[in-house]
């Protein structure tokens, strides 16, 4: 049972996800917290109850309550959602009280390849959770239903998250693998470029099929390298967001593929697109430990412009005859 508190759920983040996780919180709960880093932003979403920059379409409800000053909106939370681009979480959590319960919402890497949960415990903090799935922002934000997944160790605190996010349109599985959970929400952005580039070179649906059932095979090599459980990528993190993203008009991973195809900048809007950033981690992780990850490899090097588009795909579809598995 989430421990009724004061002032209610805080959600850390004012982006898109962000806001979707303080409407969706706001159908259950009398008071969420929302934190925006920046004091302008704060302002706007307290004067138009809209964030037109990150979340269009979706009205803040009266119960969000919106603010900038972080050590305020933590001062009485038990826990609280972490819900900033993965290059900013360090920041993030160097501010926030390692007593904090923490809920990594945040689909990449920390600097160096590491993974958030990883960063988290190392930096102290007790209780964390990591939370993934098929969740467009968009959708989420509309009341649209969708499933997600709750990762943590510590089973009592994932129950905790679980009750406090659950509502009519959110269903929460919790889950006690944390790294297959983590993994499939981080490495289905790659795989979701990876589509974005077939749809920029109009390569069909044959093709972002292949790409997304290849794809999946390399994100369940990659999860059991890294000691993740073997089903966890056939579940909503893995599958489920592999297919919401690589299949959506609303991704950005998807559009910032699509956009290199047609020779466009990447990034919309200063919307943040994890898996480009993502890509050259795990290329980088590749090379050093000689492990194959052909589709990865060549989104890190057509977004390095080490290679075009055209000359990715040839390179894939000439690898050596080989059976499925
Ligand atoms: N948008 C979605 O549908 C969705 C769903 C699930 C998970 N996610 C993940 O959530 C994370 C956040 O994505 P988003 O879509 O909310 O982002 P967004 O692109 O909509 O907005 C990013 C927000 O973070 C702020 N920000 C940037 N750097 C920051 C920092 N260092 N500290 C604090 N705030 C900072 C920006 O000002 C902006 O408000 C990403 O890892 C993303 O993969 C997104
Ligand atoms: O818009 P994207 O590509 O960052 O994907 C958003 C969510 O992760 C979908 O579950």
């Amino acid at each position: 049972m989430s421990r009724p508190r004061e002032g209610g759920p805080v959600v850390l983040g004012a982006g898109g996800w962000g806001s979707a996780l303080a409407v969706t919180l706001a159908q259950t709960h009398p008071a969420v917290t929302l934190w925006a880093r920046r004091e302008a932003l704060a302002d706007e979403l307290r004067r138009i109850r809209l964030n037109a920059a990150y979340l269009p379409g979706v009205a803040l409800p009266s119960q969000v309550n919106v603010t900038s000053d972080l050590a305020a909106a933590v001062a009485e939370a038990d826990f609280a959602f972490a819900v900033v681009p993965s290059v900013g979480m360090a920041d993030l959590l160097s501010a926030l009280p390692t007593s904090l319960g923490l809920v990594l919402c945040a689909k990449g890497l920390a600097p160096g390849g590491q993974r958030l949960s990883e960063l988290a415990a190392e930096r102290g903090f007790r209780q964390v959770a990591v939370l993934s799935g098929p969740n467009h922002a968009e959708e989420v934000g509309l009341g649209l239903p969708a499933a997600t997944v709750i990762a943590s160790r510590d089973e009592g605190f994932a129950h905790r998250v679980q009750q406090a996010l659950m509502t009519p349109s959110l269903r929460v599985y919790t889950s006690r693998d944390v790294a297959g959970v983590e993994l499939g929400g981080v490495l289905k952005n790659v795989v979701a470029v990876a589509a974005g580039l077939g749809d920029g070179l109009a390569l069909g649906d044959n093709a972002r099929a292949s790409v997304i059932t290849r794809g999946l095979r390399e994100m369940a090599r990659y999860l059991g390298a890294q000691g993740a459980q073997a089903d966890t990528v056939y579940g909503l993190s893995g599958l489920g967001d592999l297919v919401a993203t690589a299949t959506s008009r609303h991704s950005r991973n998807r559009a910032a593929g699509e956009a290199i195809a047609r020779g466009q900048a990447p990034e919309r809007g200063g919307q943040v697109v994890e898996g480009l950033r993502t890509a050259r981690f795990l290329a980088e992780w590749a090379e050093q430990h000689d492990f194959d990850l052909p589709i990865v490899q060549a989104v890190a090097a057509v977004s390095e412009g080490r290679l075009s588009p055209q000359d990715a795909l040839r390179n894939l579809m000439q690898r050596q005859p080989r059976a499925e598995g």
